[in-house]
């Protein structure tokens, strides 16, 4: 794991911004198409804002999120939501939605056609987590139903997950495609996050899940 620390929350978000944009440059050149798997919450707003006004061969990119909150639309805790108003504007309107909702009651109905739209898209060229004060990161939460079978290898791409700390059923990317992404970023703020992030060092993936994807990734934080 990389650490890499910011003089506040504005500087890190602009960089973080620009790192990634330079990131998809290089996967547009080298393979004429890339990848984006972002999270969703309230942290990542401003590098969504930033990302949509840049320069790039948006339509040759696939847009994803890391999970989705069992939700239609327009609720406000919608993450398909958050990337339409703060991500697929300007510039970035022409990158590919691929969906991680559909109306139905339950995630379990549209497991399977959701999984066959982003399958395609793997491995990610650039992926974007965030982590919560719990170290859960996209829906893998401690103590969730599924949160073993997500961490297997074996596990499929996409599982339902339920868990009391995620409020309604999710559907998430399970562990091993996140972790094989080609560039892993983790946006985390404040102090109890980075108490979090030290302490899921020496704990287990289920009992920390951010730890399924730390080893080859880079912590991006502020105060
Ligand atoms: O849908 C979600 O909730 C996210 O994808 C989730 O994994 C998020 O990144 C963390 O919960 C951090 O959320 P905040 O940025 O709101 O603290």
């Amino acid at each position: 794991m990389k650490f890499t620390e910011y003089p506040d929350r504005e500087f890190l978000m602009l960089s973080l911004a620009n790192t990634i944009a330079s990131e998809l440059g290089d996967f547009l050149r080298r393979e004429g198409r890339a990848s984006l798997c972002l999270p969703g919450g309230t942290t990542p707003g401003p590098i969504f804002d930033t990302l949509s006004g840049v320069d790039l061969d948006w339509s040759s990119v696939s847009v994803f999120l890391n999970d989705e909150r069992w939700v239609s639309e327009d609720s406000p805790r919608s993450n398909t939501r958050l990337l339409r108003e703060r991500l697929l504007v300007n510039r970035a309107a022409a990158a590919t939605l691929l969906p991680l909702h559909a109306e139905a009651g339950t995630p379990e109905e549209k497991l399977e056609e959701l999984a066959a739209g982003i399958a395609p898209h793997l491995p990610i060229s650039v992926l974007l987590l965030g982590m919560g004060e719990d170290m859960h990161t996209a829906s893998l939460f401690p103590g969730a139903d599924r949160l073993e079978e997500a961490l297997s290898d074996s596990a499929p791409l996409l599982l339902p997950m339920r868990a009391e700390a995620a409020g309604e059923p999710r559907i998430t990317l399970t562990a091993k495609p996140l972790r094989e992404a080609m560039a892993i970023h983790i946006l985390i703020t404040g102090a109890a996050k980075r108490a979090a992030l030290e302490k899921a060092q020496s704990l287990t993936a289920l009992e920390a899940p951010i730890k399924a994807v730390l080893a080859n990734a880079t912590v991006h934080w502020a105060e």
